[in-house]
């Protein structure tokens, strides 16, 4: 059996996902999940592209021990720098330069010759070598390149210390065959090629992400790099979970298997969700809210009878269990912790007493709560800006006109403690709250995106809000979480230009210093 090293992506390619803007806590907790998931190793980032992003990249590298962290960089001596600088001190740190070979990148993109690629990604590459021997190497753009201009290039990569050689399939164009036929060719020709390891990287613009990344390991890939949940750049990249469970539910045929905790999936599926704000789609393979469900009697009988007729994976493989303890009204501290942990929620003492009240408040409204709901207050714990320096919501109360006009009041409390209130109309009730609490703040905010989920089905699931704005001169996404639609949307909002204060403040810290 051949061991496959997957390497994780989400918090690089999977946060280029459009509409995605993660909190640094955020994505420290997805980091710490991927570490008990057992990915070998984690893109934490770009630290490059940007002062938050290097912060992050380097906050995820001082705390996870288990898996090597590893940071993008394009191929400047500055980028190597910076990535390096971020992960240092990491267990097992690696530097990831890329540089694209294909025609249409080199002329068009890179405005470069061949020749003057293979130059750059030399010295790249030795230029990151002087730091660790961790150093991987990518193609961009591979599966759109001339195969010998690859064998050439590898071969020179190598020579300057990769120890690791990637191939994308960035644009998600090539069929599994040519795929693992591309691994092939290399491997072949490549006099090299042993002192590396291959790695496949691909996207899923076709629909084919997946079957390209298991076809690479006929062709002799060593490496697979994946998003939890499939999420990035465009249609999304390889998803983690559905090529772990094709590769241990078929590994007669593969020959392969990874070093991954299969029954952390589904945690750190729901984890990535809530963060992102990018739900899983229900009939998704594997975490989809309907893989375990059966519908239509013919398969409802066959699976009372026996589950193998209609199931190929165990529920319990990937981490779906039956609750054994019910969560409600009279759970206590020690009950509630005990399922925190069993979800995978790290909160420091403040934080956890104040999720306890919130689901507390919960188990009034409710007769039971669900791991679904307290993931979700958690998760909306997460990131949010400490009462002084924020806007709170202190009171929202709105009123639906039939016509169509409906009107919000609402009270705030400012960053300055100050209390306010406004009222506004508007057509319907989310523009009624946004037109208030526009009323409330100094500066105009534009809203760019906004998105609805809920918790789960029943009528008494939380709701879930998802805005994306610009206020001040900059992007910010936020999460409101509620009983009610209307109420998440104001604490969404409110949460997003919460964010939003954040980075102008650390703009004027910055400008200051700079003067
Ligand atoms: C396939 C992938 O997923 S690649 C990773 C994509 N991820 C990102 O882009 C992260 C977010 N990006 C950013 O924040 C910004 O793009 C930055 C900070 C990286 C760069 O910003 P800017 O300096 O303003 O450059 P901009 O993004 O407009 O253009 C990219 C430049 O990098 C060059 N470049 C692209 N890839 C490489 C590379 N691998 N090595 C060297 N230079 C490269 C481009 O040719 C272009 O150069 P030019 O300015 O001389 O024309
Ligand atoms: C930077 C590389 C590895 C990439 O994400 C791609 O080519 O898709
Ligand atoms: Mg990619």
């Amino acid at each position: 059996m051949g061991k496959i090293e997957i390497f994780d992506t989400t918090l690089r390619d999977g946060e280029q996902s459009a509409g995605v803007n993660l909190h640094a806590d955020e994505k420290l907790e997805i980091a710490c999940q991927l570490e008990r998931l057992g990915v070998d190793v984690m893109e934490a980032g770009f630290p490059a592209s940007s002062r938050g992003d290097f912060l992050s990249v380097q906050r995820i590298a001082r705390t996870i021990r288990k898996c090597s962290v590893a940071a993008l960089a394009r191929s400047t001596k500055n980028d190597i720098d910076a990535a390096w600088e971020a992960i240092k001190e990491g267990g097992n740190p690696r530097i990831h330069v890329f540089i694209a070979t294909s025609p249409i990148h080199m002329e068009h993109k890179l405005r470069m010759t061949p020749e003057q690629v293979v130059q750059k990604a030399v010295e790249s590459v030795r230029y990151a070598a002087n730091f660790t021997s961790n150093v991987e190497w990518s193609a961009e753009d591979a599966t759109r390149s001339d195969w010998d201009f690859l064998v050439e290039i590898v071969t020179k990569v190598i020579d300057a210390g990769a120890t690791v050689v990637n191939l994308p399939d960035t644009v998600g164009y090539a069929t599994p065959q040519e795929y693992a036929g591309m691994f092939r060719y290399l491997r072949e020709r490549v006099p090299n090629i042993h002192r590396a390891k291959l790695s496949a990287h691909c996207h899923d613009d076709l629909g084919l992400a997946v079957a390209n990344s298991l076809a690479s390991i006929e062709g002799g890939a060593e490496q697979i790099e994946c998003t939890i949940n499939g999420i990035g750049e465009r249609a999304g990249n390889a998803s983690l979970e559905e090529i772990a469970i094709a590769l241990a539910i078929r590994k007669q045929v593969y020959q392969a298997e990874t070093g991954l905790e299969l029954n952390q999936i589904v945690r750190t599926s729901r984890l990535v969700s809530k963060y992102t704000g990018l739900a899983v789609p229900p009939n998704k393979a594997v975490v989809g809210a309907n893989a375990f469900a059966h519908e239509s009697g013919i398969h409802q009988d066959g699976v009372l009878k026996n589950k193998l007729t209609y199931e190929i994976i165990r529920p319990e493989m990937i981490g779906l269990s039956s609750n054994a303890i019910v969560l409600g009204k009279h759970s206590g501290r020690h009950a509630f912790r005990n399922k925190c942990e069993e979800l995978g929620i790290q909160l420091d003492d403040e934080r956890f007493h104040l999720l306890f009240k919130h689901f507390k408040e919960l188990t009034e409204k409710r007769k039971e709560v669900t791991d679904e709901d307290i993931m979700a207050l958690a998760a909306d714990l997460t990131g949010k800006e400490k009462g002084a320096d924020a806007y709170e919501l202190v009171f929202l109360q709105v009123h639906y006109g039939a016509q169509g006009v409906s009107t919000a009041t609402i009270g705030i409390k400012t960053p300055e403690g100050e209390f306010v209130q406004e009222a506004a109309t508007g057509n319907g009730s989310v523009e009624a709250i946004y037109q208030t609490i526009q009323r409330l703040l100094p500066e105009p905010i534009e809203l760019m995106d906004y998105r609805i989920q809920s918790t789960t089905s029943g009528i008494d699931s939380l709701a879930e809000v998802y805005v994306k704005v610009k206020h001040q001169g900059h992007v910010g996404t936020g999460r409101g979480i509620d009983n009610d639609v209307l109420g998440a949307s104001a604490k969404a909002l409110l949460d997003a230009i919460n964010r939003i204060m954040v980075k102008v403040r650390a703009g004027a810290v910055l400008a200051t210093n700079h003067h």
